[in-house]
């Protein structure tokens, strides 16, 4: 500082507020400075100085790359079509993801196939532990009744029946056993960090992609380092690793398809009153095609594939005509809810799957009816001042299972006393449920829109993506006259 001063004033010159004004254009760039080689640097001193130079220069030509990257995504995304998927948990927000992307990228649908395998093989494993779970229980139940007795429902300790499990049921118990050791190996290595598996019955993964990786490492065969100067012996367990559950699925299929088929089994069942078909991740009415070394599934495979979600997760996908739409699919659970709050800025569109489920219970809570909890969320959604602007689409789910409910006499009015005497159809129970979601929606939300609603079995993957069309079409044109496009 004091050379620099010392050789800034020249003596004799006029004023020195002149004379530093001028200097000021050379000295107050602070690179003149740096870049000034040292008095009395060495070749070898110079050429350090030149390289540690370049490599500067090169590092901030990256920074400023990148920055201009992370701006060029940043308007790609403001400008981007951006959906959200809302509604309680297993409404089908995950299954309508996978229409999307079935129908608008098929590529990236297909290229994911190897981790729903996995994840499909562990449905069916999900499926024999529920059904073992019920067995077993009627074994000790039945076990506790005199010799030669009569058993005893569980539901009602007054009603007798028939004992109609026998020692090869016992037996075939026995055998499917390692089936649930991979299934807790594997799933312990999905589940996200913070999440307590016992809170979480059903198979749950970290959010974002990172979890396919983890199927995809957990599963693939040992590499060669590993298996070096061996080689793979077909129909047994080398070469394959050992968190892979398609061998031990496949030992066990004669099993698993002669269990699930035994009349006495299904008895159980149904005088337990456990529907497992209408569970969620329900495959055993394929577990013959399923549980065998080369299974290969298929689209409606992968689309009704369960796989819970935890958190909120963002995908983007690259559509047919080359845009970008990012997706929100959130987890549905109370305990994820407040959780969506920070997606609610900014989107064209809501999809909201409300499955007209008017007699079953939230998992998490079995004291409230799960249309009722549908109806409260459309409420606070139809209200959120943040998404006021949003598009909303109502999509009434699961109408396959409403269609199978009301055919096998299950009446709406016992469940939703309002609905009195009117016919206990899909067409009528539909309407009537559909007005009110209208009405909610007219009454609650802050500025005028339009009500959107489309009767989905989301499962259906044809007749979903014909109104998938229609959806993308509509929000498309909504989102280009907003920019001012069209
Ligand atoms: N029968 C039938 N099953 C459906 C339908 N839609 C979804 N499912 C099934 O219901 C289960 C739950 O669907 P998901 O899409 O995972 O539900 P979600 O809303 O993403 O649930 P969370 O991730 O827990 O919030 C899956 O096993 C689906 O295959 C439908 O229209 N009909
Ligand atoms: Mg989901």
């Amino acid at each position: 500082m004091t050379t620099r001063t010392s050789r800034s004033r020249r003596p004799g010159t006029g004023s020195d507020s002149l004379e530093f004004r001028g200097r000021q254009s050379f000295d107050s760039d602070p690179f003149s400075h740096i870049l000034r080689p040292p008095p009395g640097e060495t070749e070898e001193e110079r050429a350090r100085r030149i390289h540690s130079l370049q490599e500067a220069q090169r590092i901030s030509r990256e920074i400023d790359q990148s920055i201009l990257e992370s701006k060029k995504l940043y308007d790609q995304r403001k400008k981007a079509v951006k959906i959200l998927l809302l509604g309680q948990s297993e409404s089908g927000k995950s299954t309508t993801l996978k229409n999307f992307k079935l129908a608008f990228a098929p590529a990236q649908f297909r290229s994911e196939r190897a981790a729903w395998r996995t994840i499909i093989q562990l449905n069916v494993i999900g499926s024999v532990k529920r059904l073992l779970d019920v067995l077993s229980d009627e074994f000790e139940y039945s076990s506790s009744s005199p010799p030669g007795s009569l058993g005893r429902t569980a539901s009602s300790q007054s009603v007798p029946r028939p004992k109609v499990l026998t020692d090869e049921h016992r037996r075939i118990r026995m055998r499917l056993s390692p089936l649930l050791s991979v299934e807790t190996s594997l799933s312990r290595k999905l589940f996200p960090d913070n999440v307590d598996r016992e809170r979480v019955p059903e198979l749950c993964v970290r959010a974002g992609g990172g979890w396919k990786t983890i199927v995809e490492r957990a599963t693939s065969p040992p590499g060669p380092s590993v298996k070096k100067g061996r080689s793979h012996r077909p129909g047994t367990s080398e070469g394959k690793n050992t968190d892979d559950p398609t061998n031990i699925l496949a030992a066990c299929r004669d099993d698993i398809v002669s269990l699930w088929e035994d009349p006495a089994v299904q008895a159980v069942l149904s005088m337990r009153n456990v529907r497992l078909d209408q569970a969620p991740g329900f495959f055993l009415n394929d577990a013959g095609r399923i549980a065998v070394e080369d299974y290969d599934p298929t689209d409606s495979d992968i689309v009704r594939a369960r796989l819970r979600t935890y958190g909120v997760e963002e995908h983007h996908l690259i559509m047919e005509a080359g845009q970008t739409w990012y997706f929100y699919d959130v987890g549905g659970s109370r305990s994820m809810r407040p959780h969506w709050v920070p997606y609610f800025d900014d989107v064209q569109a809501i999809i909201f799957l409300a499955p007209l489920a008017f007699n079953q219970v939230l998992e998490e809570d079995p004291q409230v009816n799960r249309l009722q909890d549908s109806i409260h969320l459309w409420q606070e959604v139809c209200a959120n001042p943040l998404l006021s602007q949003s598009n909303l689409i109502l999509f009434l789910n699961k109408m396959d299972i409403l269609a199978a409910n009301l055919n096998a006499g299950i009446l709406v009015r016992k469940y939703v006393p309002s609905y009195g005497d009117a016919p206990n159809d899909v067409p009528h129970v539909t309407k009537y449920f559909k007005d009110k979601f209208h009405a909610y929606q007219k009454r609650l939300s802050p500025k005028p829109r339009p009500f959107f609603c489309h009767e989905t079995s989301v499962v259906d993957t044809n007749a979903t993506r014909a109104i998938l069309v229609g959806v993308q079409e509509g929000i498309l044109r909504s989102h280009l006259a907003k920019i001012n496009v069209i």
